[in-house]
């Protein structure tokens, strides 16, 4: 069993998540900051890469007193718990997610971490060890839903968004598209890692709603599941 598993990005009209040295680039405005407050207060975990974390350190916190306040009337922490794919252990321990705000977080390694880097994660984080060489995603998930977790969100980057969606772990897709072009070919992308080459293997989306904000537009895609061939 899995988690119902959203996407959640900020991409530029040419479709980048940021710039080829993959430095934070402000591409929403603040009603879609809003938005992303409100679907993060209504999930049970948010999920990022170590990439997004080594390159813009987020807290990944709920910013809004309200959307803390309506969370902890119903029983929950502040923050949904915070979890990072992160194979080899890097994140740092100073970093914002393990610090800022309070909730669980929640590591996942590979077995091939070392382990003086998991003894350092475990004074500030839970570690989840799946896979050899890197995070087991489906295993992940499934230890996510153990542990309560049915809806969780996907803040990036474009490798671990690849991945899952690969492996058929994505249901939904939101993307705010904003009125830039940051060009690049090596600036991250919703999905990067190999990409698919034949059609059948394209993963197809139904429309589920668009929606114009400030001076960008709002794409709600479900994942059409049934359609895909076996990986
Ligand atoms: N505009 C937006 O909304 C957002 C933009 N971004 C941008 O995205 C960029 C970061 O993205 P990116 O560099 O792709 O990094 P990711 O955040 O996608 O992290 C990828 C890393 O996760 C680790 N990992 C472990 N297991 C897996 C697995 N099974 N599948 C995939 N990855 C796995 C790998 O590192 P290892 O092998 O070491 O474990 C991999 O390199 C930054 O520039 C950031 O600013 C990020 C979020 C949102
Ligand atoms: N929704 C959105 N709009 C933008 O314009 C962005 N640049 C991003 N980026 C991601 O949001 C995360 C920031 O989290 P915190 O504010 O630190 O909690 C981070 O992962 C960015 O890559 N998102």
């Amino acid at each position: 069993m899995r988690p119902y598993v959203f996407v959640n990005v900020a991409m530029s009209a040419d479709g980048k998540l940021s710039t080829r040295e993959r430095r934070q680039v402000k591409i929403s405005g603040s009603i879609d900051f809003r938005r992303v407050d409100q679907i993060k207060a209504g999930s049970d975990a948010i999920m990022v890469g170590i990439g997004t974390v080594l390159a813009d350190d987020p807290s990944l916190t709920v910013k809004d007193p309200e959307l803390k306040a309506g969370r902890a009337a119903r029983g929950e922490d502040e923050n949904p718990i915070r979890v990072v794919v992160d194979s080899r252990g890097r994140t740092p321990i100073e970093a914002a997610i393990l610090n800022k705000g309070s909730g669980q977080r929640i590591v996942a390694v590979a077995g091939e971490a070392d382990e003086k880097n998991r003894e350092l994660l475990r004074e500030k984080a839970d570690v989840i060890t799946t896979g050899t060489e890197s995070v087991d995603l489906p295993a992940l998930l499934d230890a996510l839903h153990a542990r309560g977790v049915r809806r969780l969100m996907v803040e990036g980057g474009g490798t671990l968004i690849w991945s899952l969606i690969k492996e058929d772990l994505v249901d939904e897709i939101q993307t705010f598209i904003g009125n830039m072009v940051i060009g690049g070919k090596d600036a991250p992308t919703l999905a990067d890692g190999e990409g698919f080459l034949a059609a059948q293997d394209f993963v197809g989306l139904d429309l589920a709603d668009v929606l114009r904000m400030e001076e960008g537009i709002l794409l709600t895609w479900k994942v059409r599941h049934q359609q895909r061939s076996i990986l």
